[in-house]
């Protein structure tokens, strides 16, 4: 088996612990590297610190230099900081599992002209049960796809800084391919005052941020006399965490390319 060597990008951030301790716990990675921004207070101090265990690895701010000791880097950050290390991870020839949100299309062309050169899973939603739920989203449209208005809510904790969600997006892209549509035409982002009434052919998506919301999704088909709702909650970001693993060892075996979390589950 090739060996997992793992490199976590914002080490101190929500997502970062995260990763360091599913890493730590899992019995075939090895944690290679850690780091965060120049700066963070974190840095210096030892990856497993908040965890209470010594790990021998310490918080550093050098992405190349954490990078290089890695064959894999798992990057939960901010999409500029996710680019700059994309870059890295192609100089290095080191795999990554991307599950930074908030990219904008040139973005994204970035990190597919990287996945030509190294292995890459970009996926807004790790969780294994989302990942289903895109492909029961992909059904129920096929089905109620005519007589029934279709929206999107999502709730996140305070401090997401992205609206929609990554999630709540790539809901929406699978939605409007199940109907032929294009998401572009068709999505409505929140609505404020005299909207007049609904377009049937729009898909709507509303926002709530509060609190410490971990991520909730919910799609409603609102049709006449009945209403159908496949909803997601996720209670702890160790899902998303142990998702990321599973990622990582899928791109192992993998010279280049591009997948996301469907791939990994093999649910294509
Ligand atoms: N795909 C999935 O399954 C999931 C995706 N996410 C996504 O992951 C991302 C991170 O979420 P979360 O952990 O809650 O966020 P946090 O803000 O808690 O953590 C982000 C980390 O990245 C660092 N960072 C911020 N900007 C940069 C930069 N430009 N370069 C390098 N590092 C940077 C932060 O450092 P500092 O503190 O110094 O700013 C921090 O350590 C978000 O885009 C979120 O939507 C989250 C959960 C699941
Ligand atoms: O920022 C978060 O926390 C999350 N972001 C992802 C998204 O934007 O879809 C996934 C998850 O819901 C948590």
């Amino acid at each position: 088996m090739t060996a997992l060597n793992i490199a976590v990008a914002g080490a101190s951030g929500r997502m970062g612990r995260m990763l360091i301790e599913a890493t730590l716990q899992d019995g075939t990675a090895k944690l290679a590297a850690a780091f965060d921004r120049p700066g963070s207070p974190a840095v210096g101090k030892d990856a497993g610190e908040a965890l209470g265990v010594q790990t021998g690895v310490a918080i550093g701010d050098q992405p190349e230099a954490a990078i290089a000791q890695a064959t894999c880097l798992i990057d939960f950050t901010r999409p500029e900081g996710t680019l700059e290390h994309l870059e890295l991870c192609r100089r290095h020839g080191v795999a990554m599992v991307i599950g930074t949100t908030g990219f904008d299309e040139a973005g994204k062309a970035a990190i597919a002209a990287a996945a030509q050169e190294i292995p890459v899973v970009f996926a807004p939603n790790m969780a294994v049960g989302v990942n289903l739920v895109f492909k029961l989203l992909d059904t129920a449209a096929r089905i109620l796809n005519e007589g029934y208005d279709i929206e999107v809510v999502e709730a996140h904790h305070r401090h997401k800084v992205d609206a929609p969600s990554g999630t709540a997006l790539r809901m929406g892209e699978v939605l409007a391919q199940a109907l032929g549509r294009d998401l572009a035409d068709c999505a409505v982002y929140g609505r404020e005052g005299v909207t007049g009434e609904r377009d049937p052919s729009t898909i709507g998506f509303a926002t709530v941020r509060g609190g410490d919301i971990v991520g909730d999704h919910t799609v409603m088909f609102c049709g006449l006399g009945e209403r159908v709702e496949i909803t997601h909650k996720a209670s702890s970001r160790m899902t998303f965490a142990m998702g990321s693993l599973r990622a990582a060892r899928f791109l192992a075996e993998k010279k280049s390319g591009l997948f996301d979390m469907q791939d990994v589950l093999g649910l294509r």
